[in-house]
Order: C-alpha cells, then sequence, then structure tokens
C-alpha cells in the first residue's frame, strides 16, 4: 500500500536577512503602513544590540528539519512534506501555500510555531493560509493546528529549561525565587471579546510550575507596541521593579511565547530586562529557549499527528 502525503505548513515569524530589509519588513508588520525613521533607527539599533540580525531564520529552518524527522519517526506510515511559510518575510505564507498546491499535496495541516491562541497571533497566521488556499484553489483539504500550549511534551521540555535556570539561581534562594512565563503582550481589547491568549498562557504557566513544583510563579507581558491603546500587563520591566520593591533578589524568566531566540528574547529579555534587574540588585536568569531540541520538535510532531488523525 502506498502512503498518504501529508502536507505540513509550518508557519513562523520571519525576520529580515539583511540590514536593507529592515524597512520593508517593518512596513508589512505595520500592514504596509512605513514606519517613521525615528521607530525605523531604533529597531536597526536593537538588531545590532544582539550582534546585527536575529538567528530567527536560522533556527526556523532547523526546527523545520527537524520537525520533518519527528513526524517520520513517530508515524512511517505517513509521508510528511515539511514546508515553512512566514508572516512577515520571504517565503510568505501565500507563496508557500501556492508552492504545496503546485507540488500536487491535496491533504495539508497547518501549524503555527507559537504555542498559544490569540485571533491577533496564531490566527492571523491561519487566516492568511485560509485566504491563500482560496486565491490558489487548494491545497483541497486543510487543517489547521489552533494550539498546543498544554502539550504535555512541550510543558515537560519546558519544565526541564526552567529547572535548569532556577539551578543557576544560590540553592538557598530558589524556593523563593518566582518564575515568571512570560509572551508577546497584544492590545487588551482582545479580552473584549472572550480570546483565549491570556487563559491559555495561565494555562501552560500553571502545568510548568505543577510539573517541576515550584509555588512561586505568576505570569506576565513583554515587547508590547508603542502606542496609546492599552496593551496586556504588567509589563516584565514593571514586574521587575516591584519584585525588587519587595526585596526579590533572584527572578526566573520563561519566555515561552515564543519558540526561538530572536529579538523579544535576546534584546527585551536578555538585555533590556537583564539591565534593569542588575541595577535593581536582583539576579535575572532566563530559560533557555526550545529552538531545536529534540524533546520540544517531538511536541509539535505530537500535536500535528493528533490534528492527522481527527480525519
Ligand atoms: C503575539 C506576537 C508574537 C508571538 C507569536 C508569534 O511568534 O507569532 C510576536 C513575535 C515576534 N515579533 C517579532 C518582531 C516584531 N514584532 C513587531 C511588532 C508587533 N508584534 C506583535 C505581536 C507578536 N509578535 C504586535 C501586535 C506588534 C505590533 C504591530 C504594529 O505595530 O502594528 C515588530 C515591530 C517593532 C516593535 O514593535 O518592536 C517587530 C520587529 C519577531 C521576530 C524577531 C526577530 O526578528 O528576531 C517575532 C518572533
Ligand atoms: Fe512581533
Amino acid at each position: 500500500m502506498s502512503k498518504k502525503v501529508i502536507g505540513i505548513l509550518s508557519m513562523a515569524y520571519g525576520t529580515p536577512t539583511a540590514v536593507e530589509e529592515i524597512l520593508p519588513y517593518y512596513t508589512h508588520i505595520r500592514r504596509g503602513r512605513p514606519p517613521e525613521e525615528q521607530q525605523l533607527n531604533d529597531l536597526i539599533a536593537r538588531y545590532e544590540a544582539i550582534g546585527g540580525l536575529s538567528p530567527l531564520n536560522e533556527i526556523t529552518g532547523r526546527q523545520v528539519v527537524g520537525l520533518a524527522m519527528q513526524l517520520a519517526s513517530l508515524d512511517p506510515d505517513n509521508e510528511y512534506r515539511v514546508y515553512i511559510g512566514m508572516k512577515h518575510w520571504h517565503p510568505y505564507i501565500e507563496e508557500t501555500v501556492k508552492q504545496m498546491h503546485a507540488d500536487g499535496i491535496t491533504d495539508a495541516i497547518g501549524v503555527v510555531w507559537a504555542p498559544h491562541y490569540s485571533s491577533m497571533s496564531v490566527g492571523t497566521y491561519i487566516k492568511y493560509a485560509q485566504e491563500a488556499v482560496e486565491k490558489w484553489g487548494g491545497p483541497a483539504n486543510f487543517k489547521f493546528v489552533q494550539d498546543w500550549h498544554l502539550q504535555p511534551l512541550f510543558i515537560e521540555s519546558t519544565a526541564r529549561r526552567v529547572q535548569a535556570a532556577l539551578e543557576q539561581i544560590p540553592a538557598e534562594l530558589r524556593e523563593q525565587t518566582p518564575v515568571v512565563f512570560t509572551a508577546h503582550s497584544l492590545p487588551a481589547r482582545i479580552t473584549q471579546s472572550g480570546d483565549p491568549y491570556p487563559q491559555q498562557i495561565e494555562e501552560s504557566g500553571r502545568a510548568v510550575a505543577e510539573a517541576i513544583g515550584h509555588g512561586n510563579w505568576f505570569t506576565g507581558w513583554q515587547s508590547a507596541g508603542r502606542t496609546p491603546e492599552p496593551w496586556l500587563g504588567p509589563d516584565i520591566l514593571d514586574v521587575i521593579k516591584e519584585q525588587a520593591e519587595r526585596g526579590v533578589k533572584s527572578l526566573v524568566i520563561c519566555p515561552f511565547g515564543f519558540v526561538s531566540d530572536h529579538l523579544e528574547v535576546l534584546y527585551d529579555v536578555d538585555i533590556e530586562a537583564k539591565q534593569l534587574a542588575e541595577e535593581l540588585g536582583i539576579q535575572l536568569v532566563r530559560a533557555a529557549s526550545p529552538n531545536d531540541e529534540a524533546a520540544f520538535l517531538r511536541a509539535v510532531a505530537t500535536a500535528v499527528l493528533e490534528q492527522v488523525e481527527k480525519d
């Protein structure tokens, strides 16, 4: 019996690959409105501070290879072809869907490289993919993983990385060290339409904390946009200030809303938050990103296979 071919559209944020690409990339994020010169220069400076450009695309590439390997080993009865489509850079989701259709893929699963669902994050990736399917006339049978924030292997691998971060704190401070689980902030208006994002962040935070038996944890938000409307808070910078006022000397941040080392992790946490913590006498340790860790990729592969089995 011949194997069934299943196309996997794995969707990531994307990042520019040259300094000249930062302007068109930023313009794309802003839905076609170019940024002010000052905003552009700020963004370029943040990329410079992490070494010039982001390692994101390269890490995404390794994740895609690893995901394909995990799928092949977990389900040898089907043939998986894993594609990459990006939200804000090439290959855009739309281009990749076109390619999948041209390659003769009829059965496909879309999955986003982000664990928690929001209409403004994962929902937009899915919308772009669905619009592309409509535009190109296929793949005909296209389904999507909505979220995988409680996938047990994801919780386990995150728990191991948080535990490793706690172990960098002196033993006598460890138990009382707060663990802050963070995700990208979004405009607070999402909660008015019952968006599940804040609840999913809370749920996976609780599951990870339970897995390591650590009672002192809460959630926080990072990387909020600089716009006048209110964004979900508290922001991690405010969390650090508040903890310092309470006399806290050590803090672990686990930015589990992201799956790779990139600007929001390498700058917003490792540079900006760490600098503030240092000024306030707090030892701040960040949990490592999943990147291409095998246990993490197995979690995403398992979430994809659960969707395949829903046929
Ligand atoms: C929910 C969410 C995730 C997590 C889920 C997911 O992963 O999808 C995420 C991830 C990422 N966001 C990234 C980059 C950026 N996001 C921006 C701006 C924005 N993000 C938003 C949301 C999210 N973003 C929003 C609501 C805006 C404001 C838009 C506006 O202004 O209308 C800007 C503009 C400048 C700034 O605001 O900082 C940049 C450069 C990178 C790549 C970093 C790299 O290159 O290493 C990654 C992984
Ligand atoms: Fe973003």
